[in-house]
């Protein structure tokens, strides 16, 4: 007999096992995670036919009812740059904004700032890189140039008291530099969370790290930000994702990325696949004992409802397997 069920929850003896260690908070994992669901956003920004904004609407108000804290809406980026953005106004006022659930949307300017909230955005994020070219393809400048315009950002979000989330893209390689140093995400890292960001996201943007990789990336960035204002942003193109939010979890990082279905890439990161599969983080937490809130059935039901709508088969391991039990 299979010692799991199709939630990933451990059985009877197993169960009592790893969630007593969780709960004490004297285990190895933390005893909770924040999943931040970015699928209508990183899942979808890549997609190369435009999306209809009824239906990013309605897989924003399906992920609204399994559970999830954060749903990362779209992003006030240059249509020009990201067209299947480009309804980022409509999608922020046709979804139910449901209350206790926040919705970012990506801002990388003052410009994109000011239309995020007049679109009713409680809640933003900017985003950098530790890779100069990768900084210059994805937002058009420098890493410095680029903290000028996020502090601008940020005053007008403080001024409004609207929280700021800051990513740190290419944390364990970029597309066009190769090796970044784990020395340059801590920088950078560090100084987007010193202008007041609640919590850096740190993006494995082309899926190239190994868990070795993530834990000396952690150990260097962990010197710098405290671990509780961290996240990690795990692509699964070379299908290390879920190892490498293992090692994170055990150094006691409490925030993990995903995207429903596994949906996404980034336009200036060719080749690179989706993030891990919402589906799967959340069966794998299931199995550690480790509290998300999220309902799996829901979850899986709203990843079968995107993947319909692109004709396009879920790149989530669990829904596939419980396909076919
Ligand atoms: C940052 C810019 C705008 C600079 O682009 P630029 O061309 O240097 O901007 P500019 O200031 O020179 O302005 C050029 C035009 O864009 C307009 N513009 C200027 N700003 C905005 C705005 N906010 N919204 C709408 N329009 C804007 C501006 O008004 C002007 O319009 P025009 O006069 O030509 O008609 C551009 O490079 C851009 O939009 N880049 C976004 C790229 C993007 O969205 N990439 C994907 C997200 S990042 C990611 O996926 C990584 C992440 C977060 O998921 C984590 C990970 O995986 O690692």
């Amino acid at each position: 007999m299979p010692q799991y069920d199709t939630t990933g929850a451990p059985r009877d003896g197993a169960w009592a096992q790893v969630s007593a260690a969780a709960a004490t908070g004297t285990g190895t994992y933390p005893k909770r995670v924040k999943v931040v669901e970015v699928g209508p956003r990183d899942g979808l920004q890549n997609e190369k036919n435009v999306v209809p904004t009824p239906v990013k609407i309605s897989l924003i108000n399906m992920l609204s009812e399994t559970g999830l804290q954060v749903i990362e809406a779209t992003s006030f980026v240059s249509p020009k740059w990201v067209p299947q953005m480009a309804d980022h106004t409509e999608v922020m006022q046709g979804i139910n904004k449901v209350p206790g659930i926040s919705y970012p949307v990506l801002t990388p300017n003052l410009k994109g700032f000011q239309a995020a909230v007049a679109a009713g955005a409680k809640e933003v994020s900017i985003f950098g890189a530790a890779s100069e070219l990768f900084t210059k393809k994805n937002i058009n400048c420098s890493i410095e140039e680029s903290l000028e315009r996020f502090s601008e950002v940020m005053a007008a979000a403080r001024a409004a008291s609207i929280p700021v989330r800051g990513y740190v893209s290419c944390v364990l390689g970029c597309p066009y530099e190769g090796k970044i140093s784990a020395a340059k995400v801590a920088e950078v890292s560090k100084k987007m969370y010193s202008m007041g960001c609640y919590e850096i996201s740190l993006g494995d943007t082309i899926g190239v790290g190994t868990p070795g990789s993530m834990k000396e990336m952690l150990t260097m960035v962990m010197k710098e930000v405290p671990v509780g204002a961290l996240a990690v942003h795990c692509h699964d193109t070379y299908g290390q994702a879920l190892a490498n939010i293992l090692v994170a979890l055990q150094m006691g990082v409490s925030v993990v990325d995903a995207s429903v279905a596994g949906l996404g890439g980034c336009p200036y990161a060719q080749g690179a696949s989706g993030n891990v599969a919402t589906e799967d983080l959340v069966y794998m937490l299931n199995g550690l004992g480790i509290h998300t809130g999220v309902d799996l059935q829901k979850l899986m039901d709203t990843g079968t409802f995107i993947c319909n709508a692109l004709n396009r088969r879920t790149n989530s391991k669990v829904s596939q397997a419980s396909c076919r039990l």
